[in-house]
């Protein structure tokens, strides 16, 4: 592995009883990178999240972490007993052991330090996703792994949710691997996409869309300018068992081929 791979894929298979959920993907996360995982519903996106994480073994193949790997997770959802009375400080205070200004400077990487003495409870989705990236954050994170971050955010805000992840990226100068399903909210800085349907569909970088009207009629000009578009056509599409279906040539750029929504 080279010094700049975090972790490196090869061959990786993952089955469940007969089923196999993840079938031969390989792929490499790089120090600085964002990769953005995108596919249907139980295409096996937190199945191989999980496997990076190391909470999941490999049916077969192999999987790679450089040996100190730090890894900052958040997950979908967090269940908080909306009865246990609990600030973000306290809440962040549970998470890692990190100073009084750790716990500060991740408040304030993810813009929310005026959060800090505030009940969780009385978040705003997009509130709680940054007070749970800061939480992420708090173990310093050479890799940090989100599952689907912008859930329950509105547009605009799930906009500035992507933006902030890049300036953390830039800032921190880790790897990101993130689960999105919106694909045309991919952020102009995500390095690479990787369409999974259990095996990989495509991979590669996303491509800028600018000028886009419906694009800018949907998000406004400073959205629009931030969006990016991962273009991309299908060699094969899946039965209804889930099997590869070699394409035609004249249906190729047809992007429903890889089925669900993505
Ligand atoms: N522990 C498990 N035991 C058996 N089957 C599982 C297990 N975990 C996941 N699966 C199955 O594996 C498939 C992939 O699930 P996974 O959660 O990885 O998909 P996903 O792409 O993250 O889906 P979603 O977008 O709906 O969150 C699903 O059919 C799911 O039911």
């Amino acid at each position: 592995m080279s010094p700049a791979t975090l972790v490196e894929i090869t061959s990786l298979n993952i089955k469940f009883g007969a089923s196999k959920v993840i079938d031969n993907v390989s792929m490499t996360l790089k120090q600085g990178e964002i990769t953005t995982l995108i596919g249907p519903n139980g295409a096996g996106k937190t199945t191989l999240v999980k496997a990076v994480l190391g909470l999941l073994s490999p049916t077969d193949g192999v999987i790679k972490r450089s040996p100190t790997l730090r890894i900052g997770y958040m997950p979908q959802k967090l269940q908080i007993d909306a009865t246990f009375p609990l600030t973000v400080e306290r809440f962040l205070k549970t998470a890692a052991f990190a100073s009084a200004e750790d716990r500060l400077q991740a408040l304030q990487s993810v813009r929310a330090e005026a959060l800090l003495k505030q009940s969780v409870h009385s978040l705003s989705g997009g509130e709680m996703q940054r007070v749970l990236l800061a939480r992420a954050l708090l173990r310093k994170p050479e890799l940090l792994v989100l599952d689907e971050p912008a859930q329950g955010v509105d547009i605009n805000g799930q906009i500035e949710l992507y933006n902030l992840i890049a300036s953390i990226r830039d800032r921190y100068n880790c790897s990101v691997l993130m689960i999105s399903h919106d694909l045309h909210l991919v952020m102009a800085a995500t390095d690479q996409v990787i369409c999974l349907n259990r095996h990989i569909c495509c991979s590669g970088h996303p491509e800028q869309v600018s000028t886009d009207p419906s694009y800018i009629e949907l998000f406004g000009v400073p959205g629009a300018e931030n969006l990016a578009l991962y273009s991309h056509h299908h060699n094969h599409q899946h039965n209804e068992h889930g099997d590869i279906v070699p394409l035609e040539e004249a249906a190729e750029h047809d992007h429903s081929h890889c089925g669900g929504h993505h």
